[in-house]
């Protein structure tokens, strides 16, 4: 279990742009008898973002910090690193946040950073996932929650959820359908790594000769 303090839950910081239906999805499932973690602060780069009115409905602390107010990104990512840190997260998820990343961010939350990506990872990093997996005539699409890493859109996926496109199928109806399926998967992904379940690691070669828990496998190469 990460953090033995706060009750033994898990301390977690949610950055987002707009709406924020999986800040809500993850705000319900802290809310739950079985929950392993707590939200301690909502950041949006946004004013006037919907996600900190549900922040503020739910009695967590709400704050913008617009990038327009920063004359690169370097110095919002310093200011944005400088808020999250004042409230003692154990981890960092990205909730329909729509800014890229600088590096000394990626860095100085690494293996405790999560994002929620509409698609099915590798295929479709960036925006407009639901119009080009329609435009391509693609039959499966979907979400995945990933470590953020530098690249964008490239880290280790942790869960995906598959949606079958239908025919007459547009980007909102489809955009509908994917953001059910997170609503499941991102306080899934949440759970496991407040339960200790998760570690990010940079180079595989680390996991030689460890041995899988649940099936007693030992990784070989
Ligand atoms: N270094 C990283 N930064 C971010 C990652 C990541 O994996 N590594 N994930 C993204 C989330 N994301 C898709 O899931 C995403 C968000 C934003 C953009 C983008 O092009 N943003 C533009 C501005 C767009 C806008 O304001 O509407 C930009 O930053 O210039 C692409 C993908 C979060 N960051
Ligand atoms: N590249 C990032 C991205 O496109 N994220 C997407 O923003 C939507 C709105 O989320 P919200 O309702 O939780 O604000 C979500 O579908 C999420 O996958």
């Amino acid at each position: 279990m990460v953090r033995a303090q706060n009750g033994g839950k898990c301390r977690v910081a949610v950055l987002i742009s707009g709406s924020g239906t999986n800040l809500q999805a993850l705000i319900d499932a802290a809310a739950g008898e079985d929950a392993v973690f707590s939200i301690c602060a909502v950041i949006s780069n946004k004013p006037g973002a919907y996600g900190l009115t549900r922040a503020g409905d739910a009695g967590i602390a709400a704050v913008t910090i617009n990038h327009r107010d920063y004359s690169d990104r370097e110095t919002f990512d310093r200011a944005l690193i400088e808020e999250i840190d004042c409230h003692t997260p154990d981890l960092v998820v990205l909730a329909g946040f729509m800014r890229i990343l600088t590096p000394e961010f990626v860095r100085h939350f690494s293996g405790r950073l999560l994002n929620i990506h509409p698609s099915l990872l590798p295929k479709y990093q960036g925006l407009h996932t639901h119009a080009r997996a329609l435009e391509a005539g693609d039959r499966e699409h979907g979400a995945t929650v990933h470590f953020v890493t530098e690249e964008l859109d490239g880290g280790p996926a942790i869960i995906q959820a598959v949606v079958l496109v239908e025919a007459g199928d547009t980007p909102d109806s489809l955009a509908g359908r994917v953001q059910r399926q997170e609503h499941v998967i991102y306080p899934l992904a949440v759970r496991w790594f407040a339960e200790g379940r998760l570690r990010m690691v940079e180079d595989r070669s680390e996991l030689d000769g460890e041995l899988l828990p649940r099936s007693g496998h030992r990784i070989q190469g």
